[in-house]
């Protein structure tokens, strides 16, 4: 697909995957070049025919769009339990961020920390079946990328196997006033991969190496997926984080789900000997356990920092910031 600044933005289709194993190697084959080239070069693609029913993605953007449109007092009863590594239920930007949206996110369907609304009816049905379905077209997606990357076969399956960190949330971006429409500021997720889709509206950019904003195209039938910072340092920069935002409409107010597979908050994150010692490459992190940056990262959130330079990312385990 060519978006309108003329950049390719890759697309594979995921239905050899979904079929009965071994019927369609072209179709795979075709499949892993593109998402192999796709997250060298931008750290984002795009699959279809990808698992998620279309009419479902549609149901959760209906639901979440009743949802946020209640009075905040009938929303806050879903805010977070104290105590949940991660604020589940409903939630806004503090008011001093410049990032400007509100949410509701939720971890896996059987978790004890999810705060789900009572209305609108059936959403919490609906979200918990959408967040099923994320995660079977993430592990997919895993396995393309472990083939992509060369990986001893189900190498990152076996590494990232505890599903309890999984998390999604669904956004509500309100319209650009005439002065500032920042939706969510330039930042790379931190996770293993981000699977997304948004309304008609739009707004999500993706930055390329030439500081390029590529407009991502809304598209009913499509996820949007991008490599965080665990695949990253895993891969010790074979493969990107991608710097994304979200710039606000004027006029129309935006919504979207993203569904960020994440691997467990005990895992020690480094870069693996296969791109390291195997070939001779100095690591380009140092090894860290992972909750210790996702509470790092969340401390930007929480109390975002007013020097942009004094934003946490992926580079505060660089071997070469000491
Ligand atoms: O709302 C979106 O489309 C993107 C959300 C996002 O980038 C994030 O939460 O990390
Ligand atoms: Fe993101």
């Amino acid at each position: 697909m060519v978006n309108s600044s003329g950049t390719i933005i890759p697309t594979a289709d995921l239905s050899p995957f979904l079929t009965e194993e071994g019927s369609d190697e072209d179709g795979k084959k075709k499949a892993i070049e593109i998402i192999g080239k796709a997250c060298s070069e931008f750290g984002f693609f795009q699959v279809v025919n990808h698992g998620v029913p279309i009419h479902l993605m549609q149901k959760a953007l209906l639901g979440s769009n009743q949802f946020f449109r209640y009075p905040l007092d009938r929303k806050l009863e879903a805010r977070p339990l104290p105590g949940a590594p991660m604020p589940a239920g409903y939630g806004r930007q503090p008011d001093h961020s410049p990032d400007k949206n509100e949410f509701f996110m939720m971890f896996p369907p059987d978790s004890t920390f999810n705060v789900f609304p009572s209305n609108p009816q059936g959403f919490r049905e609906v979200v918990k079946e959408l967040f099923s379905c994320f995660v079977k077209t993430a592990s997919i997606i895993e396995n393309i990328i472990n083939d992509c990357l060369g990986l001893p076969s189900n190498f990152l399956s076996e590494y990232n196997n505890d599903r309890n960190w999984d998390l999604m949330s669904t956004f509500r971006y309100p319209e650009a006033s005439e002065t500032e429409n920042v939706g969510l500021r330039e930042h790379k997720d931190v996770n293993f991969i981000t699977l997304l889709f948004q309304d008609e509206v739009g707004g999500l950019e993706l930055k390329t190496d030439q500081h390029q904003w590529i407009p991502i195209t809304p598209n009913q039938t499509t996820l949007v997926v991008n490599v965080g910072d665990v695949i990253q340092v895993l891969s010790n920069d074979r493969y990107k984080s991608a710097s994304h935002r979200v710039v606000r409409q004027a006029g129309k107010e935006r919504h979207s789900y993203a569904f960020f597979y994440n691997i467990g908050g005990h895992k020690l994150v480094q870069p693996l000997p296969y791109f390291t010692t195997h070939i001779n490459h100095p690591p380009k992190y140092k090894p860290f356990i992972y909750k210790d940056y996702l509470q790092l990262r969340l401390r930007n959130k929480t109390h975002p920092p007013s020097r942009p330079q004094d934003i946490i990312n992926i580079s505060y385990y660089s071997t070469n910031s000491s």
